[in-house]
């Protein structure tokens, strides 16, 4: 900006330009007067994404200033949507004494806001975490990942496969992801891909190499959790996720201006510790998010009634993460069903309205914290206390919930005593330490209190003294205390009156005893706004020892609104709890889809059919065949469902539900184009289910939707053929497996541990009524045409494919000829070796000399010439 030959830039230039160094990659907003300003580049940028006016106004260096500017009462409204727009912005306060500074104020950057590490109340979403993701890229296609929410005080710490990539970075659903800038390339594309293919909805920035430095990060943790080694967390060993945890960190800290002084716990989190939920079973189950990318109607949208945001971010964390080892979900099922005695009812009547503790708590220790923050944090303790003592429960996990939700006596007491009912919403406005707190804050409090009593009676000596009748004592901001005297009075002023200004119809005088009272009033009002602001930074100070108190209050809280959530869910859609066994099973009695179900509901449109699901050790793959509309998706997703909701420790929508181990649950549904990376169709269906086939074990569950059918006939029914061979014989995962291919209805008869099943409708002439009900055996035939017919197709098309049906099909039969589609294909033909191979495989390197080794391999290499 500033060429060589040009004149220097201004000094507020100058100042500008140097922070802007600091924060290349990032708005910066900067302070000044009642305005926030954005410079040149950034200015047009957010001039663009806020639609502001974007002015020019003077120069420096010889160039005219672009500048856009907010004002700074609006800041958290252009912030947030500056945020949702995935920008980081700096914001750079005047911190230097206006009065006495010689040129620009002195400035600094105070904080930077990320999408990712967000802790203002205004700009985060309370049902969901903002996360913060550091990737690095290890050795051997290893990465380490370490994430954190800035208001939750405990980093996540996973180490996995770079082919696992793609389901970690779904489920963690970061806000933003750091990584280094030395990663390859090939690296950065597969991450760029993920962004594509929406497993990955988050700004990437790439972040300085150094910044990923394992041993570093090892120490920071340790530091953190005042340990001296991570061996007791069992994370000593993960060096990958070490080296983003360092990166993690030090973004964090880079961002709140200041060390995360709560950070007090680290968790590490093992691919083979929860159920795998790849992308696509996070998506085709509708879980968090509808097909069409929206919140509801979705399992969670159904599942979450919890008061509080903590307790809706807990129940998706809770969702999306279950785990492998059912003792979690064994303990918050016997909690729930303590609740479900009448409890919940209670519980949750006084949960309602407690505020944000968990991110309050944080804001403490970022010294972030607003004043109204503390007092609703104060109205929530005092909540919590009846709260942990009317909860006495038997219940060993209830107990230790309610153990936890004792509020922290002296934080309590402190808020209490220190915080003003009604207090202002920023420090800087003034009223917000109670009276009675401070003694020299009272004192001044009381001289500004007592200016209106001092006024009065100095107003009515004056009239007295001056036998002026309509004298007035008045104040205003731009000339202070003055006595009004009207003109047609102006001949009695007394002698000590001075003039300080003069109206059309009175002039204004100050006397020496009412200058010396301004003098003390308004140093006063300044001195009690300084006092307030060092008290609330006392305050700030004491708090901070509770901090680890407060943040088992905010987790007891949480727990114990996702509990009664789960206990009034599952009494109010009538869900049984489930039991886990030992051996291989998943066994349902009348279980239903639960969005399904709430679907019909609402729209009154029937009732939702319940069905059976038995599978165990010689019962592995159910064949689903029926009419399309009849109901083979719904089921093979309710399956899912009640697995997954099970596996998280809720009740579930079925009359009774035994589940087996479970490490995955793999899905294969529905076709949707990724066009953004020119996959099609096909292409997509085969690379998915190739992925499940490797992954697929014994103790998982998969879903196959009409696999194949994105490709000719022939070649379809090849493939679905096939795969459902290697599900059976090789993977013998727990497999639904729907098609309209009836050949596929032939393999239970040569695989032992299939089963046939269809969805059963009923004919009526040339109607079509689904009964949804899953019934032994292969359907009868798949009634395309009806549901055409149910459709609107016109008559005549109707007419003409049913035609065309009948030749089909007799065209079918004439050539029918058995095809063994199960039959185990020959070997793959061996090649036969090439005369190098042939002549290599003779020498035993063993008995040869050197030199004969040498002639050997002058040997060979001459075979391989053409
Ligand atoms: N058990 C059930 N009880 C009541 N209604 C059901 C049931 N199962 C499915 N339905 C209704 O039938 C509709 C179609 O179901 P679904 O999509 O599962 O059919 P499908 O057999 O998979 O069809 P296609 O082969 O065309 O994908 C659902 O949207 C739902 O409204």
């Amino acid at each position: 900006m500033e060429k060589a030959d040009s004149p220097p830039h201004t000094p507020v230039m100058a100042q500008y330009l140097a922070l802007k160094a600091e924060h290349p990659q990032t708005l910066l907003l900067y302070r000044m007067g009642d305005f926030y300003e954005l410079f040149y580049a950034d200015a047009e940028k957010a001039a663009r994404l806020l639609d502001i006016t974007l002015t020019q106004r003077g120069q420096s260096a010889g160039q005219p200033v672009v500048m856009a500017g907010v004002p700074f009462h609006a800041l958290e409204n252009y912030l947030s949507r500056l945020i949702k727009l995935g920008e980081s912005v700096a914001i750079a306060e005047q911190v230097g004494d206006v009065a006495a500074a010689k040129g620009p104020v002195e400035r600094k950057v105070v904080r930077v806001v990320t999408p990712g590490t967000i802790t203002d109340s205004e700009l985060l979403s309370d049902k969901a975490e903002a996360l913060l993701l550091a990737l690095h890229q290890g050795k051997r296609a290893r990465c380490g990942l370490a994430w954190l929410s800035v208001t939750q005080g405990r980093v996540f710490l996973a180490e996995c496969a770079l082919d696992e990539l793609a389901a970690w970075l779904t489920r963690i659903a970061p806000s933003e992801l750091i990584y280094s800038a030395g990663v390859t390339q090939r690296f950065e594309q597969q991450l760029q891909q993920l962004q594509h293919q929406g497993a990955l909805a988050c700004p990437l920035s790439p972040r300085p190499d150094w910044q990923f430095d394992g041993p570093l990060g090892e120490r920071s943790l340790c530091q953190h959790l005042g340990a001296a080694s991570l061996a007791a967390w069992q994370a000593e060993s993960l060096h990958e996720a070490h080296a983003a945890a360092s990166a993690l960190l030090h973004y964090a800290e880079h961002t709140q201006g200041r060390a995360l002084t709560h950070l007090h716990s680290v968790q590490v989190q093992r691919d083979d510790a929860l159920i795998t939920l790849p992308a696509s079973t996070v998506r085709n189950l509708e879980l968090v998010q509808t097909l069409h990318g929206e919140s509801s109607p979705t399992l969670l949208s159904l599942l979450d009634s919890c008061m509080t945001g903590m307790g809706s971010r807990l129940l998706r964390t809770w969702l999306l993460e279950p785990e492998r080892e059912r003792s979690a979900a064994r303990q918050r099922l016997a909690a729930t069903q303590a609740l479900r005695g009448g409890a919940w009812q209670v519980l949750r009547e006084q949960l309602k309205g407690v505020s944000d503790v968990e991110r309050i708590t944080a804001r403490i220790a970022l010294r972030q914290v607003r004043p109204r923050e503390l007092l609703a944090l104060a109205q929530t303790l005092q909540k919590t206390e009846p709260l942990a003592l009317a909860g006495q429960a038997p219940e060993p996990y209830l107990t230790d919930i309610f153990a936890q939700l004792q509020p922290p006596a002296t934080a309590l007491a402190l808020l209490q005593s220190a915080i003003a009912s009604e207090p202002a919403a920023l420090v800087r406005d003034g009223g917000v330490i109670a009276s009675g707190f401070d003694a020299e804050l009272d004192e001044l409090r009381a001289i500004q209190s007592n200016c209106d009593g001092f006024l009065l009676d100095l107003e009515a000596r004056e009239k007295e003294r001056s036998g002026i009748p309509n004298l007035r004592v008045q104040f205003n901001k731009v000339h202070g205390f003055y006595i009004e005297v009207t003109t047609s009075h102006l001949d009695k002023v007394p002698g000590d009156y001075r003039r300080r200004q003069t109206l059309k119809n009175a002039e204004r005088f100050i006397t020496p005893e009412l200058k010396a009272f301004e003098d003390k009033a308004l140093s006063a009002q300044e001195r009690a706004l300084q006092r307030e602001k060092w008290l609330y930074e006392q305050v700030l100070d004491r708090l901070q020892p509770e901090v680890p108190r407060l943040t088992r209050v905010a987790q007891a809280l949480a727990q114990l609104d996702v509990l009664c959530c789960l206990a009034e869910r599952s009494l109010t859609l009538n869900w049984c709890a489930p039991s886990f066994a030992n051996e291989p099973c998943i066994d349902i009695e009348a279980g239903r889809h639960p969005v399904v179900e709430a679907r019909l509901a609402e729209a009154s449109s029937g009732a939702f059919i319940p069905n059976h699901t038995r599978m165990h050790a010689r019962q592995r793959m159910q064949i689903i065949t029926g009419p399309n509309m009849g109901g083979k998706s719904t089921y093979m997703r309710q399956v899912a469902i009640i697995v997954l909701l099970a596996s998280m420790g809720s009740h579930v929508p079925a009359s009774s539900c035994r589940l087996g181990p479970i490490d995955a649950i793999h899905t294969r549904i529905g076709a949707a184009d990724d066009l953004a990376n020119a996959q099609s169709t096909f292409m997509l269906e085969m690379v998915e289910a190739a992925q499940i086939l490797h992954a697929a074990t014994p103790e998982s569950l998969v879903l196959m939707d009409e696999i194949g059918r994105g490709t000719s006939t022939f070649d379809g029914l090849a493939l679905a053929s096939s795969i459902a061979s290697h599900l059976h014989d090789k993977s013998r995962a727990f497999t639904l497996f729907a098609t309209h291919y009836f050949e596929l209805t032939e393999l239970p008869a040569s695989a032992r541990h299939a089963i046939n099943l269809h969805v059963s409708a009923v004919e009526n002439g040339q109607d079509i009524a689904f009964l949804h009900e899953i019934q032994p055996g292969p359907a009868s035939r798949s009634y395309g045409i009806q549901v055409a017919r149910l459709a609107g197709m016109p008559a005549s098309v109707l007419h003409h494919a049913r035609h065309a049906l009948d030749a089909l099909e007799a065209r079918a039969q004439e050539a029918q000829r058995q095809v063994d589609l199960f039959a185990a294909p020959p070997a793959p033909a061996q090649a036969t070796p090439s005369a190098a191979e042939a002549a290599l495989a003779q020498i035993n390197p063993d008995q040869l000399s050197p030199r004969e080794a040498l002639d050997a391999l002058y040997q060979l290499k001459g075979l391989l010439r053409p």
